[in-house]
């Protein structure tokens, strides 16, 4: 082909996914009477829209205060971050973030409904789109049908569905949880596992995920992150290239316990014998 004829090629070009998170070289030190705790050390990572990221690592590696630091609920000591474009503290106020914690934290003396309609009241929504979004997001978490119960009238994993729909009902674009799984047995799990997905791919939200269990972060995600302690650092970034609409029966194929296998390696090799 000419050089003429290659130029009227219409291009295609190819833009990269938005980035959803930005981190570059971050430091987070905190003073305290024992002198200074390295909790994160020189942590560089992109997270692209619409992805699901796990963080795993040994107790004290930094995961909980990277989520604080993408909340803008810490703030760095070195280094840069964005969220969703912005400074932490610009995504908090234009609420592109709902958080879920390890303990569902419902108020036992209001409603399943009424649990999930508290940051919209806060926001000032009037009552019809407050009800109106709660039963939305209740009926994503299929809890349809329990929006009058008191969280105490429903199981653990309920419990933890209603906190994800709360979290999710201000429609953020970035979902952060903490361990949302971690005192659920494993059959409660795996069913919460199956169902998170589902809602991600129904929704296409960002999701940033801690866990400490393999299996997990390698069913859910489409990139683990290994953390490891003293200083809080990142010791490999693992891709996932699984298929979104994966089930459980994943788990025993060799790429699955490939991937599983590497994310072992990582744990073992940051980790400090003595702990
Ligand atoms: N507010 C604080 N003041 C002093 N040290 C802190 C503070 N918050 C966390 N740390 C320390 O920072 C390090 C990282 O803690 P972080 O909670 O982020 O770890 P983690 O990986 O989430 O642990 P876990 O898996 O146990 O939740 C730990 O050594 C912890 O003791």
């Amino acid at each position: 082909m000419s050089a003429a004829n290659a130029s009227a090629v219409p291009r295609t070009e190819v833009t990269p996914p938005p980035k959803a998170i930005s981190v570059r070289g971050l430091d987070l030190t905190f003073a305290t009477a024992d002198g200074p705790v390295y909790a994160l050390s020189d942590i560089s990572i992109d997270i692209a829209a619409g992805e699901f990221v796990s963080l795993i690592g040994p107790s004290g590696c930094g995961k909980t205060t990277l989520m604080r630091v993408i909340a803008d609920l810490e703030q760095p000591t070195a280094g840069s971050i964005e969220v969703d474009g912005r400074t932490p503290e610009e995504a908090r106020l234009a609420r592109r973030y709902g958080y879920v914690f390890q303990a569902p934290a419902l108020y036992p003396w209001r409603t399943i409904e009424r649990n999930v309609m508290l940051p919209l009241e806060i926001m000032g929504l009037p009552k019809a789109e407050r009800l109106e979004r709660a039963r939305k997001q209740l009926a994503l978490v299929n809890l349809a049908g329990f929006e009058r119960k008191f969280p105490w009238q429903l199981s653990g994993g309920m419990q933890q569905r209603a906190s994800i729909a709360r979290a999710l009902s201000f429609e953020p674009a970035l979902l952060l949880m903490d361990e949302p799984f971690g005192a659920l047995d494993e059959i409660v799990r795996d069913h919460l596992n199956e169902e998170l997905l589902k809602l991600w791919r129904a929704t296409a939200k960002t999701v940033v995920f801690v866990t400490h269990s393999i299996q997990e972060a390698v069913f859910l995600s489409t990139k683990i992150v290994v953390m490891s302690p003293r200083p809080g650092r990142i010791i490999d970034v693992i891709d996932c290239d699984f298929p979104r609409d994966r089930d459980l029966s994943i788990r025993e194929t060799p790429e699955f316990i490939a991937v599983a296998h590497r994310v072992r390696e990582g744990l073992r090799a940051g980790h400090a014998y003595g702990d």
